[in-house]
């Protein structure tokens, strides 16, 4: 099983390719599972999660091609593929595929839509909290469906003439829900409204594709969408947006090691909040030309309390990382986790590198230390990890991260980013 290797104390300093976010598309290329046409996805990032995906759909009976790849240092990356479901072979997502990962649920919206009908397993996804499908199966039932939880399988049915437009409310706000019922109701007969719903970029992105099938969609971005259902979908062409997550993760990487960098291909206005509490802790931070520019010269880091929230707050997917740069802060700081109950796997990895965390129910107490030391230390999800490389590179001595398996379903050539902006962090293959 691969490790990573890492060696702290060095500074980053150059530019960092932001790859097109793992959030956007999972459920952009589900989407193609709404028409019998070719939607082309530009901008897809290479991971483990991607991967796994192209398999589930295959399942389903989708001929996927992969090319248009974009060379860039020697490498190519940001592949463009091109999904074809004419016809829908299985409308069953077995465990066997979906376990692995949370965003393979999804299929049930389209799969409903277009076929009527659909038998897919409970998913998995990463260890954050029991993540339940309860607003996906009452949302679902609001747009006609029949729905029965059998043997770990949610099986589907819409009435025969298809799914009808309804009305739902969200109890909470769930962007997975959102994106299952944006996708259902573009075929359902009617119009849907759809409040309290996640106002998440991946989310406006997602509508902003399907519109370009043809899908009549407005409100994405706010918390009342409606979608005026059609009768069918064309292909399209659409560019996956840039990873917001990976983003604030590498500038809080440079946050963390001081140095100065430059992340191109992304948005500032993707992640305002986490910006802004990264430049509290003593960062500076400007939109250039080539990206977004990270600068700690000097300045140590300082203690920022943060609360994560639905967009536009402070994202849950990086508060990891947050407090891997907070066990460096020159005081105390709090960070309260208020989307997943269980999301502070880190603390107890993060502590074998030195930093001193308390928890006292969803909020972490960090008493930052003025030095870490490697250790070896487990990812135990996607975000978690990356905390713990954040960690290292900020640690003396070496740091080995171990299950980097977690870290490969949502950073696209992690190491070899890191790499070239001075860092020392390798894979070791066993
Ligand atoms: C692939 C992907 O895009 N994953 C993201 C997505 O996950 P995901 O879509 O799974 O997260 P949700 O927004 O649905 O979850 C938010 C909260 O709602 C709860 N909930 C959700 C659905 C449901 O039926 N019942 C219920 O109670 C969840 O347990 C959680 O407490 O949004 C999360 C919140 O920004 C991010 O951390 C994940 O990285
Ligand atoms: C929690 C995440 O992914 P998933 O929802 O697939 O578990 C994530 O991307 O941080």
């Amino acid at each position: 099983m691969d490790r990573i290797r890492i060696v702290g104390g060095n500074e980053l300093h150059g530019v960092i390719p932001i790859s097109g976010a793992k959030n956007a598309a999972l459920p952009l290329m589900i989407a193609s599972l709404l028409t019998d046409d070719t939607l082309t996805l530009e901008n897809v990032p290479h991971l483990a999660d991607v991967e796994q995906l192209i398999r589930i759909l295959g399942n389903h009976g989708a001929d996927i091609s992969v090319n248009g790849r974009r060379e860039r240092q020697g490498e190519s990356y940001a592949r463009t593929i091109h999904f074809t479901s004419r016809n829908i072979v299985d409308t069953t997502a077995p465990y066997e595929l979906v376990s692995k990962m949370r965003a393979s649920f999804w299929v049930i919206g389209p799969l409903l839509a277009r076929e009527g009908k659909a038998r897919v397993s409970l998913p998995g996804g990463c260890a954050i909290g029991t993540r339940p499908v309860d607003l996906f199966i009452e949302g679902l039932t609001a747009l006609g469906a029949n729905i029965e939880i059998d043997g770990g399988y949610v099986n589907a049915t819409a009435p025969a003439g298809g799914l009808i437009g309804g009305r739902y409310v969200f109890p909470k706000v769930s962007v997975g829900a959102t994106h299952v019922l944006m996708m259902a109701a573009t075929l359902a007969n009617g119009t849907t409204v759809l409040g309290n719903a996640a106002r998440e970029p991946e989310v406006v992105d997602l509508a902003k594709c399907l519109n370009a099938m043809g899908a009549k969609i407005a409100g994405q971005g706010t918390s009342t969408i409606t979608i005026e259902g059609v009768r069918s979908l064309s292909g399209a062409r659409h560019r996956v947006l840039p990873d917001r997550i990976e983003t604030g993760t590498y500038a809080m990487a440079v946050a963390m090691t001081g140095g100065d960098v430059i992340l191109e291909d992304t948005d500032a206005a993707l992640l305002d909040t986490a910006l802004e509490a990264i430049r509290r802790a003593g960062a500076e931070i400007s939109q250039t030309n080539s990206g977004i520019r990270i600068v700690r010269n000097g300045a140590g880091i300082k203690p920022v309390d943060i609360v994560t929230d639905p967009f536009p707050g402070f994202p849950t997917d990086l508060q990891a990382q947050f407090m891997g740069l907070m066990t460096k802060s020159s005081g105390v700081s709090h960070i309260t986790e208020t989307i997943f109950e269980n999301r502070f796997m880190h603390v107890q990895e993060l502590a074998r590198l030195g930093a001193k965390i308390s928890l006292s129910g969803q909020t972490a107490k960090i008493e930052g230390v003025s030095r870490l030391k490697g250790a070896p230390v487990m990812a135990t999800d996607l975000r978690a990890s990356v905390s713990l490389v954040i960690a290292g590179l900020a640690a003396e001595g070496e740091t080995m991260v171990s299950r980097v398996y977690h870290l490969d379903r949502g950073f696209e050539r992690l190491e070899e980013k890191l790499t070239r902006c001075g860092a020392h962090v390798e894979r070791v293959s066993d």
